[in-house]
């Protein structure tokens, strides 16, 4: 098994007298696309934001790619090549869809073929290319906001809960994009709750609950075994339709 390109090991967060975190363990494959599971409040967005340097691990320790990041900066993160689309969608509503893209390349020009290569994952992006990107649809949007994470090469792109509030067809197209993503060499830890989404996507699963991860272990194994999808999340066989 090759190092994973991400591992957190023990790692705990407190916000403010909040003891959130308590002890998660998770890897993300090098290469792979990992998917972080839980109900409301389990923790999951907490842990993007702590390997993102948003909030600080008050113990534990988090390393990316053979760097220890667990203290460091979140500038000095993302610089490492860790890219984070949180739920709220970071897109400037009045600002084109093409303006969007170029503030977010911070080490030079927009490089073109590069845009080119995400409009093919996201061919919305080029037909709206000079509209207000507030004028987008919520799933458009949320393609705004991967691209503008991508727009330069990264290793490992954290994405929060991309499907939330998105019509089934939408989810479908933003599915397609993944697949694409997911054959280049980008890294990716994807947050959901939308267990049909993620059940054909991801290589490996963590399952989180109460601050903990509960369940590791290749989604294969998961999305195979109903009745440990009922015993780690509650899922029917109604919720598969
Ligand atoms: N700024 C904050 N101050 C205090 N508590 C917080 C803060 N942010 C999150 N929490 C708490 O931390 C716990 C984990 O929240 P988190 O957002 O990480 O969960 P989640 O698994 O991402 O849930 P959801 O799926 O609802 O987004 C929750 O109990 C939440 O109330």
């Amino acid at each position: 098994m090759p190092e994973p390109i991400l591992r957190l090991a023990g790692v705990h967060t407190h916000i403010g007298q909040y003891h959130i975190l308590q002890g998660v363990d998770l890897a993300v494959p090098r290469g792979g696309l990992a998917v972080l599971l839980g109900r409301n409040g389990a923790g999951k967005t907490t842990t993007l934001r702590t390997i993102m340097g948003l909030w600080k691990a008050s113990s534990g320790s988090i390393v990316f790619d053979g760097h220890d990041i667990t203290k460091m900066a979140t500038p000095d993160i993302a610089r490492l090549g860790i890219a984070y689309v949180p739920e709220s969608m970071a897109v400037f509503s009045d600002l084109t869809v093409r303006e969007n893209l170029y503030l977010a390349a911070r080490n030079g020009p927009l490089d073109e073929a590069r845009v080119d290569w995400i409009c093919r994952f996201f061919p919305a992006l080029k037909k709206f290319w000079h509209y207000p990107a507030g004028n987008l649809s919520g799933g458009q949007k949320q393609m705004v906001a991967i691209a503008r994470a991508i727009v330069e090469p990264r290793k490992l792109l954290l994405v929060d809960e991309p499907t939330k509030g998105l019509a089934p067809a939408i989810v479908q197209s933003l599915m397609a994009a993944f697949r694409e993503l997911k054959d280049t060499s980008t890294s990716i830890l994807l947050v959901e709750q939308n267990f049909n989404f993620v059940r054909t996507l991801g290589d490996t699963v963590g399952v989180m609950d109460d601050g903990h991860v509960v369940h590791t272990g290749a989604m294969a194994q998961l999305a195979g075994d109903e009745d440990l999808q009922q015993r780690l999340l509650g899922l029917s066989l109604d919720s598969h339709q």
